[in-house]
């Protein structure tokens, strides 16, 4: 029968789960991956003292920074030059406010009002009384969001004004005497008036000062001097009844200005607020890589927990985290007094921190998928650290004249580098930072701080088209998507420890997303092997009268070398065999043999290159998820946390494999029992030594009544006693299911299999049990020669064939000689080479030899001579 046809027959088998299940499934294993981070974070708490703890530590260094006489006498305003401060809000119409004093005047009045009349667009004009409006009137509320001229009572009313809005208002008339044949009859009463005086005298007021570097200052004192002659000329001509034109005599007065402060936290906030997610950042790429060097993530995954819900339960878990330092940063910031954090809407900085947080975190995964060990995890993320604080130091400290410089210019130069930067986190983070910055370092005379709706406004000058600051939190939440799309594409993409990786194109394959079955490639005709029970096997594992549990079919792995084809790894030669239930199949070879190739295919880790297993009905390419329902894994390395109890890791495996709530607790107590591991059970497995792992991983592998498990070198690090102690186990739990057993220990092989396959250059190069393959590749007898010298070799060689003309040499290492010879081999030649044998060893001074003995063939020479055949 072909082997699509066998295939079809079995997948008539599979069990057709439904929707509900497969999500009741996927949120077990949520629950189960939350719960061991959660534990595994609280077990090292230190590290997570550390990680939540970091926002505290360098944001307290900040205040101590800003506690050193050299920042705090900086801290305060001061009023530098007497100039009206320049508006900065001409997008919403204010700038052509002007601030006029006295509003008692009638002249003035009249004279401002011809200013608003013949103004493009008219102006307003609005009365500005401290006493009626307070000291800070919200200037939405009192005046609009027009512009207009403001008629404030005095000097010092118009001092208030600009104190509680600074940079809205363009520059100030402050008027002193007005000459009285300028007047009419009505205005006699004007205060301003002078009898003996025919000049206008006024006091011009107007704000060159910069709030901040993204500011372009610009002088409106001949825009302000210009409308207000033209004003007079006009008020003149229409209305006086006097032809006398008034001579003019301007002076320029001071007004109260807000010079940009620079605080701890203005030149270095953008440093401190970043270290303590760059720290979290860092912890999270080591604990990520962790668990993929160490091959935790692998052996989940081949116990059967869900791919998706591996990174689901990071998400969430950095999700917490994320809150949790955001919310100890601002809480942090808040106690430290400082003025971004008190006078900043909450859910800005929330959002701020929290996406910036994100995105590293996002960045994290993504380089993740890069590296295979933490050595590399830390030493790349301390350099994005280091590398990272320097680029916050630079925007602490020149952010807004790069900011300036980037938007301004429009170079090739400016546009890369725009491209770059926006790509960075932290370049998002120092420039949402300096924009809050600009608006808290005023809050202490303003009482404003950034608010909601400041994310949309432009805090630039006109013209400049600097983005806002909720551009700046935008990109950071793209930033984070893309990380993770890129994160998870490269996560597929790039090969993993066990070598298995998607193709980069993965994504446009319908059965990527399960909407059609993988085609199962299959090589067209079944090879003919050298043994007779190899091709035996062969042709059972491909007959339509095998029902067995696991049924391998031409299974071929190619590691294909995308510059030479000629260096392709052929892992897997076309193997085919089955196994019943009930059986341990001892699955041997020498290093690279194609072992962890094959079991790193049945456990789905390995997408085979042609063919296919079928394991209980279940095809190991199409229904890995089925697979792993029924596998269980010992693999060669321990799936362990080394914060967790062997009750733990028995408990999480025990519910992942389905193990029903009341049968929970036995089948965990059974587990601690088999392997001998009651007084220790509640201990954490960091306290274990290497064969007490073993045990547990073991102990794990048998838990939940599997159909197949895999046991990997199973019982390596352990004692003798151990060791047997486990064997009478396996003994055990084999009889209800099929057990495929990798081993270097030949004797463990010849103990525990039913039934052993040798793997040879990715062949089976033999199969039968143990004293069929004796029989079969064995000598017969076999003896062991402890040279003295490699130098002796030759002469135990000559000497050895010489006595025993029929002996084979089996194997050579440093001063080890192995040989075999038949078992018919006659008396009498025996009698003599063992009389000559001991002849030359009792002399201990010219003997070449040092030790040697005799014994029945082993395995392990079964397996050095299968190793020197070709099979194919
Ligand atoms: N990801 C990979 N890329 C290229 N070649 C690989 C990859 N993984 C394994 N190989 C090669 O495939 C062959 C079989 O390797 P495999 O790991 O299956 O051997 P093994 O029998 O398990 O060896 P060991 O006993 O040392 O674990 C080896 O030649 C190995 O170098």
């Amino acid at each position: 029968m072909s082997t699509e046809r066998l295939l079809s027959k079995h997948y008539e088998k599979e069990d057709v789960i439904g929707v509900k299940e497969k999500i009741q499934r996927e949120f077990l294993h949520l629950k189960l991956l939350m719960k061991k981070n959660v534990k595994v974070s609280v077990r090292s708490w230190v590290s997570s003292v550390i990680e939540l703890s970091s926002p505290i530590f360098f944001i307290l260094i900040l205040l101590i920074i800003s506690k050193s006489p050299a920042i705090t006498n900086n801290t305060t305003p001061v009023i530098q030059s007497i100039n009206i401060p320049q508006c900065i809000a001409n997008a919403e119409d204010r700038c052509f406010n002007l601030i006029v004093s006295p509003s008692n005047s009638p002249t003035v009045l009249d004279l401002m009002k011809v200013i608003a009349e013949s103004n493009d667009p008219p102006l307003q004009i609005y009365q500005y009384s401290p006493e009626t409006t307070g000291i800070l009137p919200d200037l939405n509320m009192t005046m609009g969001l027009k512009g207009g001229i403001i008629m404030v009572p005095s000097t010092a009313a118009a001092f208030d004004f600009v104190k509680a809005h600074p940079n809205v208002t363009m520059g100030g008339i402050e008027f002193k005497t007005i000459p009285r044949n300028f007047t009419t009859y009505t205005h006699k009463q004007d205060p301003l008036v002078t009898t003996d005086n025919i000049v206008f005298n006024y006091n011009l007021l107007t704000n060159t000062s910069c709030p901040n570097f993204m500011i372009k200052c610009v002088d409106n004192s001949m825009s302000i001097t210009m409308a207000l002659q033209n004003a007079i000329n006009i008020y003149q001509s229409k209305r006086l009844v006097l032809s006398n034109t008034p001579s003019i005599n301007v002076t320029t007065g001071t007004f109260p200005v807000y010079q940009p402060t620079s605080n701890a936290v203005t030149t270095y906030g953008c440093l401190f607020f970043y270290c303590g997610p760059m720290i979290s950042f860092i912890f999270l790429m080591y604990k990520i890589t962790y668990e993929k060097e160490k091959k935790l993530k692998t052996g989940m995954i081949m116990m059967g927990l869900s791919g998706k819900m591996y990174w689901v339960s990071w998400f969430f878990t950095c999700f917490i985290i994320n809150v949790i330092i955001t919310n100890i940063t601002i809480a942090t910031g808040a106690a430290s007094k400082f003025e971004f954090f008190l006078s900043t809407n909450f859910f800005v900085n929330f959002f701020l921190f929290f996406l910036f947080t994100l995105s590293m975190y996002q960045l994290g995964f993504l380089i993740s998928s890069f590296i295979q060990t933490t050595k590399a995890a830390i030493g790349i993320g301390m350099t994005i650290f280091i590398v990272g604080s320097i680029l916050q130091l630079i925007f602490s400290l020149l952010g807004p004249l790069i900011f300036q410089i980037l938007y301004e210019t429009d170079s090739k130069y400016a546009r890369a580098a725009r491209i770059i930067l926006s790509a960075i986190p932290m370049y998002h983070f120092s420039k949402a930072v300096t924009d809050i910055n600009s608006i808290a370092q005023t809050y202490q005379f303003t009482g404003v701080g950034f608010k909601w709706s400041d994310l949309t406004i432009n805090l630039a000058t006109p013209g400049v088209d600097i983005p806002q600051t909720a551009a700046s939190l935008y990109s950071l939440f793209i930033l984070s998507i893309v990380f993770s799309i890129l994160a998870w594409y490269f996560e597929q993409v790039i090969p993993g420890n066990d070598g298995s990786s998607a193709p980069p194109y993965f994504f446009i394959l319908p059965s990527y997303w399960g909407v059609t079955k993988k085609k199962i490639k299959h090589l067209p005709n079944i090879p003919q092997f050298q043994d007779p029970d190899v091709n035996n096997a062969v042709n059972y594992a491909h007959s339509d009268s095998n029902h067995s549990s696991v049924v391998i079919q031409g299974l071929s792995k190619t590691y294909k070398n995308l510059f030479n084809s000629k260096k392709d790894v052929h892992a897997v030669k076309f193997l085919s065999l089955s196994v019943e239930k009930g059986t341990l199949l001892g699955f041997l070879g020498a290093n690279g043999a194609g072992k962890s190739t094959t079991i790193g295919i049945l456990t789905g880790l390995i997408e085979p290159t042609y063919g296919d297993a079928i394991i209980h009905g279940h095809s190991v390419v199409n229904n890995i998820s089925e697979v792993r329902k029924i596998t269980n894994v010992c693999p060669q390395h321990d799936i362990l946390w080394p914060e967790l109890t062997a009750y733990e890791h028995f408990a999480l495996f025990a519910e992942l494999k389905g193990v029903p709530a009341k049968q929970r607790e036995a089948a965990i107590q059974n587990a601690i029992k088999s392997v001998k591991l009651t007084s220790v059970a509640h201990n954490q497995i960091s306290t274990y030594s290497g064969g007490m792992k073993r045990r547990v991983s073991v102990a794990i592998a048998c838990i939940g009544s599997p159909k197949i498990i895999f046991l990997d070198e199973p019982t390596t690090g352990m004692d003798s006693q151990s060791r047997r102690h486990i064997w009478n186990l396996i003994k055990e739990i084999k009889k209800n299911c099929v057990v495929i057993l990798t081993t270097h220990l030949m004797e463990e092989a010849d103990i525990l299999a039913d039934r052993i396959v040798i793997m040879a250059n990715g062949v089976m190069a033999c199969n039968g049990n143990s004293l069929q393959l004796k029989n079969k590749f064995g000598e017969g007898y076999s003896i062991s020669i402890v040279v003295k010298r490699p130098e002796c070799i030759p002469e135990v060689k000559d000497m050895i064939f010489r006595a025993l003309p029929a002996s084979k040499l089996l194997s050579e290492s440093a001063d080890l000689l192995n040989f075999g010879f038949p078992i018919n081999t006659p008396q009498d030649i025996l009698v003599n080479f063992f009389k000559s044998i001991e002849e030359i060893t009792l002399n201990q001074q010219t003997s070449p030899i040092r030790d040697w003995s005799v014994s029945h063939t082993t395995l392990e020479d079964v397996f050095l001579s299968v190793a020197k055949l070709k099979h194919l």
